[in-house]
């Protein structure tokens, strides 16, 4: 492109330009030429053309050698763009051959580790047989000492068992420790509380106590004889009058009645007397009806409440496991919720104790048909089955009994069904569905011991019946104190001894009326009686005390005005 300018090539593809140009050219050249010349104007014309021909050709050829330039320069930018690639491609390359190398490097390690494994393989393999002898030396060791494992729990099983031999052997051993010991206490305790020698009536003494036999003190009849009420000495009593045929000689009679008389229980009445002539046992008198009227609604005062069967229960038991304390123990026999009389401050106490020691079956057969007394089924319920089976009277003969009393205490069920239907409603898990509400809201946990109670003492089998002092008389003892504890009572019954809305306390009643005292004097003896009673028991010759039988220091009397006081204020 040498010569040719750029302003040149411009100007041949302005027309306007070249025009301009061409004008300029013609003015400058051509008109100087035809002047000076002469030469024609078609062959200036042919000139001109030719050279702008000329001028074309070196035009064409400017821009040949532009373009060509051109495409020089441009296959110098496809070069250096070539040789970027390329130096990205080295760049890649290396690049590349890094990642070669350090995958070699990789490949390498791996076959290395390759080669250790397959080293530790074949050393696993080589011990392998070593391994195998030692896994089944190891089985064999196992199997032994299972064995041994077997033959020690087998042993251990075994002492266990001699253990638990030795421990209910022990443990019976200490029951019957305790069992002495808490007979023997109670004994002792029970002793303490009584005299030990009763009066020996005439017949005219229960003459003149009857009334002659006035048909209006006739309390009732039963097998045994007939009962009367009276007053001896200004003491109210009760008079059974055995049955006349007896074949008891006069002596029997008598022994019998001294060794009953010295049998003193706080809940057993007291035969306080005998009258050898008539065949006539003396009793206290007990006025507040029985058990059995109670719960059959035929007493005048309240329901008794649960916690108040609870104290009965608590007392029947503890003048049973007295009686039954000792080796030739009392058996009552014939105990029934009839049997169980009470005071007038609700304390229960078991009449007719060894009744059976003084009427043989034959004379009470005799009586029974002369007095024309039917054995009353209902009765003979209370009795123990295997009793009437022919087996001899013993203490589980009263457990029997005192396991009926129980469920009669805790349900509003006849004798003949009560073991029945508690032992279903226990079962069923219903036992609140026969409870006897007119006890009051028992609480479920005390009426269910309860009813387990009974259920145990009432089973058919003498050997499955629990004693009475070691397994019956705990389980009352907590019952009671779980009843004292509770904070629940009965909404419905009120306090059981009660004059209008006031429980009558003990002290209050004189101990030969059994009435609130109205004029209280203190005797020798230190006990407080009712003015009267006291002083017609002095004067009727007695030097001795209406309540402990001892000889009297004294026979002056004081007033007990703080015991007064105290009376006409619980009066008001
Ligand atoms: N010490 C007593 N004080 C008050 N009432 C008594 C006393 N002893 C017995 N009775 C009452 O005398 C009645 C006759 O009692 P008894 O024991 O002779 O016969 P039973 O209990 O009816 O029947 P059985 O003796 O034939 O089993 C009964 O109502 C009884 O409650």
């Amino acid at each position: 492109m040498a010569g040719v300018r750029k302003e040149d090539v411009s100007l041949l593809y302005s027309p306007n330009k070249s025009r301009n140009s061409s004008n300029s050219l013609s003015a400058t050249i051509l008109e100087p030429m035809m002047k000076m010349e002469g030469t024609t104007h078609d062959k200036l014309e042919h000139a001109i053309i030719d050279a702008e021909i000329s001028k074309k050709k070196a035009f064409e050829e400017s821009l040949r050698r532009w373009r060509a330039e051109e495409d020089a320069m441009e296959a110098i930018y496809t070069a250096e763009a070539s040789k970027s690639l390329y130096m990205e491609e080295i760049y890649r390359r290396k690049e590349m051959e890094d990642v070669l190398v350090r995958q070699g490097q990789e490949l390498e390690r791996t076959k290395y580790q390759h080669d250790q494994l397959l080293k530790e393989l074949q050393m696993i393999q080589d011990q392998k047989p070593a391994l195998e002898r030692q896994i089944s030396e190891n089985f064999h060791a196992e199997k032994e000492l299972e064995e041994k494992i077997i033959q020690a729990v087998e042993l251990l099983i075994r002492f266990k068992e001699r253990r638990d031999v030795l421990l209910i052997e022990r443990d019976n051993t200490i029951k019957r420790v305790h069992a002495h010991q808490f007979r023997k206490s109670v004994k002792e305790d029970a002793s303490r509380l009584c005299i030990s020698h009763s009066f020996d009536f005439s017949f005219l003494d229960i003459i003149e106590a009857t009334k002659n036999f006035d048909p209006s003190l006739k309390i009732g009849e039963g097998r045994f004889g007939t009962v009367y009420k009276g007053i001896i000495h200004h003491t109210k009593i009760a008079i059974k009058m055995l049955p006349s045929c007896g074949s008891q000689s006069d002596s029997e009679f008598n022994r019998e009645a001294e060794l009953l008389s010295r049998v003193r229980h706080p809940n057993l009445v007291t035969l306080m007397g005998t009258c050898s002539e008539s065949r006539s046992l003396i009793y206290e008198y007990l006025g507040n009806g029985s058990l059995e009227d109670h719960l059959a609604g035929h007493s005048k005062s309240r329901a008794l409440s649960w916690k108040t069967r609870i104290r009965i229960a608590r007392e029947i038991c503890s003048a049973l496991v007295f009686l039954h304390a000792e080796l030739n123990c009392i058996v009552h026999g014939n105990l029934r919720p009839d049997k169980v009389l009470f005071d007038a401050n609700l304390v229960s106490k078991i009449s007719d104790l060894g009744i059976h020691l003084f009427v043989s079956q034959n004379d009470c057969e005799k009586s029974t048909q002369k007095l024309h007394i039917k054995n009353d089924l209902e009765t003979d319920i209370y009795l123990d089955p295997e009793l009437i089976e022919g087996a001899e009277l013993s203490p589980e003969s009263d457990t029997y009994s005192f396991g009926l009393v129980l469920l009669r205490l805790l349900a509003a069920r006849p004798a003949s069904s009560v073991h029945r239907d508690v032992k279903c409603a226990v079962e069923a898990g219903n036992l609140d569905s026969i409870l006897d509400y007119s006890a009051g809201n028992w609480p479920l946990e005390l009426a269910d011991q309860l009813a387990h109670l009974g259920l145990r003492c009432c089973e058919e089998k003498r050997v499955n019946r629990p004693d009475l002092a070691t397994k019956v008389w705990p389980v009352i003892e907590t019952m009671k104190d779980m009843s004292n504890l509770s904070g629940m009572d009965s909404t419905s019954s009120c306090p059981d001894t009660t004059r209008g809305q006031h429980r009558v306390p003990s002290h209050f009643l004189c101990p030969i009326f059994q009435e609130v005292m109205k004029d209280p004097y203190i005797a020798a003896d230190g006990f407080t009686y009712e003015a009267d009673a006291i002083k017609g028991w002095l004067n009727s010759g007695h030097k001795t005390s209406p309540m402990t039988n001892l000889e009297l220091e004294h026979l002056d009397l004081i007033p007990n005005y703080a015991l007064y006081y105290a009376i006409q204020e619980w009066q008001q």
